[in-house]
């Protein structure tokens, strides 16, 4: 009955999971998946979780379905968090937002209602980009092609060869770009670049699908944000994807939110309906649990401002392992280039191994990275640090 179905190869990020779970190594380090590690080693429970937890415990209270779109506090926390607490298109009623299943949930609804909307329209995706995203969009029968993105060669970005590329692309073709904190490279678009990327969306007439999994990861909230709102301020028709994952620390949780930006409060209603109805045949409605944290968090004023400085204190940890391994690694091969560590940005670093480089540090040292050579740099720690750079240093001398 089931003999011709293929057998699942497992998936490049998902996959070390398990293999490092099951690595007897003493040393083990897992830099592989995306996720926000402490000082200790640790997945932390924000504060501002906490207490939103303890709200939601006592006293305890039933658990009915939720409106397909998620619960309206939810909503509103995407959508001041992309958009800015005081946004006009706010005020004016222009943005359909649905709570989702994390991210991945709101990337996959936003690719049903392209597909079942815009049939015409092909997806463009950065090269590289997060293996996922390919998955989810021909999933759902959108065909995908790929923009050039990052230059091996330099470690920077081939913005001309991609700017020319977008020249090509049809009306209402989409662009699933990263507002920040690049994944798996880290290297972000300058202000500057984002400018002319979204007057090439606006001369093209293309959709811009942003993706945004790790805000207050870059810089800070407003400026990760910032082709989003530069989107917003350009009257540009957008779609934004969020994740609560990483910055709420809220990965199994699955919270996340696609946002549509639309012309008239008219195509606002028609598209939003749109998105229910997709939403309804998909899974009907979305989680409740973490539907009420980041209710909370987000419309609390003093868990907020907590839940802003819990992200930041995450951001610098980041960096600041950044900096660490960048000197490290300086001192132990002079001469060597390593600044890309501290020039890209966000939770990850394209750290250029090659396959068979990042195949030893898993064989020999415990050590997981994705095997495209993306390190994700919240992984390390005071007590790991040396002994990945010890790691990296043999491996690079061959
Ligand atoms: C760019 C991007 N977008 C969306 C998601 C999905 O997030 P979620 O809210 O959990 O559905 C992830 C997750 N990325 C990490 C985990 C994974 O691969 O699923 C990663 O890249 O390791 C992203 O890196």
């Amino acid at each position: 009955m089931f003999e011709r179905i293929d057998y699942y190869a497992g998936d490049p990020i998902l996959g070390l999971m398990d293999k490092f779970a099951a690595d007897t190594n003493p040393d083990k380090v897992n830099l592989g998946v995306g996720v926000y590690y402490d000082e200790d080693g640790k997945m932390p429970v924000l504060e501002c979780v906490k207490t939103a937890e303890q709200r939601i415990a006592d006293p305890i209270s039933p658990r009915p379905y939720l409106p397909m779109a998620g619960l309206p506090g939810h909503r509103k926390g995407c959508q001041e968090l992309l958009f800015g607490k005081d946004a006009q298109i706010l005020q004016d009623g222009l943005v359909a937002t649905i709570a989702t299943i994390g991210g991945s949930g709101a990337l996959k609804v936003g690719a049903e209602f392209i597909n079942e909307w815009f049939p015409q329209s092909k997806c463009y995706v950065s090269d590289p980009t997060w293996g996922n995203h390919i998955a989810i969009f021909e999933g759902s029968d959108v065909e995908v092609g790929k923009y050039p993105y990052y230059d091996t060669a330099t470690g920077g970005i081939k913005f001309d060869e991609m700017i020319a590329f977008f020249e090509t692309l049809n009306k209402d073709d989409v662009l699933l770009l990263h507002p920040c904190c690049h994944n798996p490279t880290g290297v972000d678009l300058t202000r500057e670049q984002w400018d002319q990327v979204l007057n090439v969306i606006q001369a093209r007439e293309l959709i811009p699908f942003m993706d945004i999994a790790y805000q207050g990861f870059g810089e800070d909230m407003d400026s990760d944000a910032y082709a989003i709102r530069k989107a917003v301020d350009m009257g540009l028709p957008l779609f934004v994807s969020n994740s609560f994952s990483k910055n709420l620390s809220l990965y199994g949780e699955r919270v996340g939110g696609l946002s549509v930006v639309c012309p008239t409060v008219d195509e606002t209603e028609r598209v939003f309906g749109q998105l229910n109805s997709t939403v309804r045949r998909m899974y009907s409605s979305p989680p409740s649990h973490g539907g009420r944290v980041v209710d909370i968090v987000m419309n609390d004023e003093a868990l907020h401002e907590q839940w802003i400085g819990e992200v930041y204190a995450m951001r610098d940890r980041i960096k600041s392992m950044r900096t660490k391994l960048k000197s490290v690694l300086e001192e132990k091969i002079p001469g060597r280039n390593f600044n890309y560590l501290t020039a890209q940005n966000g939770m990850f670093s394209f750290t250029g191994l090659t396959p068979e480089q990042v195949a030893q540090l898993q064989s020999k040292y415990g050590i997981y990275m994705v095997s495209n050579s993306r390190m994700c740099v919240a992984g390390l720690n005071s007590s790991n640090i040396d002994y990945v750079a010890n790691a990296m240093v043999d491996v690079l001398k061959d």
